[in-house]
C-alpha cells in the first residue's frame, strides 16, 4: 500500500438542482492503492451516491474525485463494477455479460479479437469459482437473483480491474453463498491486490474482508468514524468467532446507532 489511489476531497451531492436531496455534504476519504475499504452507514445515508461519483456515473455538485491522479469526470474505464442491481443484459446469455467489459473495455477489445478461446475460458473459471459451472449457456431470466448477482460479481473481475466498486454485491444471497462469496472475494484480492471500495449493510461482511471500515453519517453523508481491521489474512469462519472481531463488529454497530440519532462519533 502506498500513495492515495481513490481521494475524495470534500465532496457534495445534490441530485435535482438547487431545491433537490443533499445526498452528501463534507465527505473526503482517501484509499491506498491495494487497500480493501469497507464503507457502512445508515440507510440513505448516501453510500451508492459515493459509488456513483467515484466510478465516474454521475458528476459531484461540489468538491473533487480524483482516481489515480486524474480528476474524474466520466465513466471510469479501469473500475470493475457490482452493484445492489445485477443489471445484466437480458438478451445475452450468461457467459456473454460476463464477458461485456473486454468488449467494451478498448485496451482488451483487440485482444478479445485474438483470443477469445483464452477469454471465454477464464470467463467459465470465473463462473466456477462463483458456483454457477455450467450455467453459461443461460439467459439471465433462467437464474435467480442470487446467481444474477455471483454473474455481475464474475463481470466486475473479468478484465482484471485494478479498482473494483461494489455495491452491496451480496445482499441478494442466503448467509451461506454470502459466506462462500466473501472467500472468492478474498482470494482474488489476495491475488492479485486491487484497490477495492466496498459498500455493505453486512458489519460482519465488512469486517471480514476489508483493511479499513469507514462509517458514515446520516444524510447528507459524509466519513465520521473509521476503524482498521487488524485481522491477518486469510480470515476464515474462525475469524468472525474471535472476541476481538466481535467487538469490532459491535463497535461498528453501536457508530452507526449513533450516526443514526444524528450524534457525533468520536
Ligand atoms: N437518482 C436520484 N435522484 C434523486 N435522489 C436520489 C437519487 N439517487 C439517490 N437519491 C437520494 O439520495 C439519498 C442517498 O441515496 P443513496 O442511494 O446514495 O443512499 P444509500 O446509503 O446507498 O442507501 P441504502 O443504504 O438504502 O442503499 C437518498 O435520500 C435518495 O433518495
Amino acid at each position: 500500500m502506498s500513495r492515495a489511489f481513490v481521494e475524495i476531497d470534500n465532496v457534495a451531492m445534490r441530485y435535482g438542482g438547487v431545491e433537490g436531496t443533499l445526498a452528501l455534504e463534507g465527505c473526503s476519504m482517501n484509499v491506498a492503492e491495494g487497500e480493501f475499504v469497507a464503507v457502512v452507514g445508515p440507510s440513505g445515508c448516501g453510500k451508492s451516491t459515493l459509488m456513483r461519483l467515484v466510478s465516474g456515473l454521475w458528476p459531484a455538485t461540489d468538491g473533487n474525485v480524483v482516481v489515480a491522479g486524474r480528476e474524474v469526470d466520466e465513466p471510469l474505464s479501469l473500475v470493475g463494477m457490482a452493484f445492489q442491481n445485477p443489471t445484466l443484459l437480458p438478451w445475452r446469455r450468461i457467459l456473454d455479460n460476463v464477458m461485456l467489459p473486454l468488449e467494451v473495455v478498448p485496451a482488451h477489445r483487440a485482444r478479445l479479437r485474438r483470443e477469445r478461446v483464452a477469454y471465454e475460458q477464464k470467463a467459465l473459471d470465473l463462473l466456477k469459482l462463483v458456483g454457477l459451472e455450467g450455467f453459461g449457456a443461460k439467459y439471465p431470466y433462467q437464474l435467480s437473483g442470487g446467481m444474477q448477482q455471483r454473474t455481475s460479481l464474475c463481470r466486475a473481475l473479468i478484465h482484471e480491474p485494478p479498482l473494483l466498486m461494489l455495491d452491496e454485491p451480496f445482499s441478494a444471497l442466503d448467509v451461506f453463498t454470502r459466506e462462500d462469496l466473501w472467500d472468492v472475494l478474498q482470494q482474488v484480492w489476495m491475488a492479485r491486490k486491487p484497490t477495492v471500495i466496498l459498500v455493505t449493510h453486512d458489519l460482519r461482511e465488512a469486517a471480514y474482508l476489508a483493511d479499513r471500515v469507514l462509517v458514515m453519517s446520516s444524510r447528507p453523508g459524509r466519513i465520521i468514524a473509521e476503524r482498521k481491521v487488524p485481522f491477518p489474512r486469510p480470515r476464515t469462519m474462525e475469524t468472525t468467532f474471535l472476541p476481538e472481531f466481535t467487538a469490532l463488529v459491535a463497535d461498528l454497530r453501536a457508530y452507526i446507532a449513533a450516526a443514526r440519532r444524528g450524534e457525533e462519533v468520536v
